[in-house]
């Protein structure tokens, strides 16, 4: 996994990583949420982010996307720093999707769309990528939390960005959902492009994940390639439940 950069070499321009998280921290008011994160994630390759309920995965892939800021540190996408990401660069799933309740999935991705300056055939395009083809007219308020999922990640794939952020998506999916999303962001690292993605589902993630970052209590605890931690005999579970504390669960 392409981790620590010296400082001199993220001034020089960009290090190859897709995604370097420098010191970052976000506080809410006195309380810390994240302190002196820091990580980078290999473009074409699926890094797993996991830690314990409150972490803090969400809030580091919520600045990582530029939904919300650091209060101290930075991040560089492609090698960049800039808090407003562009679609084609980065897209991100972080519930809640943002869609009104009232509102039909397909009105709600023609928004977006326009938005973006996308056409409006990637809207099919994309409600046909997540398999939501017969419900786009439906209001987003009656979807199941697997459609939901659905269409969330059919958002951040309009733009069919280089990078994918994307919060617990496995959350809500059935089986046959699961294999589907394994297969598309399998494929879409072996076509160069990058995803970050958080899961609880550790075997799950285990099957998918090139590289792994622990965060707990706000900070990293561990970065790895995920084969390193299969050659040496452990599973993703032991590496999270050793490093969280939580051995004895
Ligand atoms: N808007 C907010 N205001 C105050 N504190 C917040 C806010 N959002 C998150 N936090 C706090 O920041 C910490 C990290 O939360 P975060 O949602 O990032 O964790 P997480 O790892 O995603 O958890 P989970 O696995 O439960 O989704 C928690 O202590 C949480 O209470």
């Amino acid at each position: 996994m392409g981790i620590s950069r010296t400082a001199d070499a993220v001034a020089a321009g960009h290090t190859g990583a897709a995604i370097t998280v420098e010191g970052l921290a976000k506080h809410y008011g006195r309380s810390v949420a994240v302190e002196d994160v820091s990580f980078s994630v290999r473009s074409g390759a699926i890094t797993g982010f996991f830690g314990p309920n409150g972490a803090g995965k969400t809030t580091v892939l919520k600045v990582v996307s530029g939904l919300a800021r650091g209060s101290a540190g930075r991040v560089l996408v492609n090698g960049r720093e800039t808090h407003a990401r562009d679609a084609g660069t980065l897209g991100a799933f972080i519930e809640p999707c943002g869609a009104h309740p009232g509102r039909a999935a397909r009105a709600h991705l023609r928004s977006l769309a326009t938005m973006a300056g996308l056409p409006g055939a990637r809207v099919s395009e994309v409600l046909a990528l997540v398999g939501l083809e017969q419900d786009a007219r439906r209001r987003v308020g009656r979807y199941s939390l697997g459609m939901r999922q659905r269409l969330g990640l059919a958002a951040a794939l309009l733009a069919d960005p280089d990078i994918l952020v994307l919060d617990e998506p496995t959350n809500g999916l059935d089986p046959q959902g699961i294999r589907w999303l394994r297969t598309l962001l399998r494929e879409r690292a072996d076509s160069g492009r990058t995803v970050v993605l958080s899961s609880h589902s550790l075997t799950e993630a285990e099957r998918l994940v090139d590289d792994v970052v622990v965060i707990h209590q706000g900070r990293i605890v561990h970065q790895a390639p995920m084969g390193a931690i299969a050659q040496g005999g452990s599973t993703l579970e032991d590496i999270f439940l050793n490093l969280t504390g939580g051995e004895d669960a």
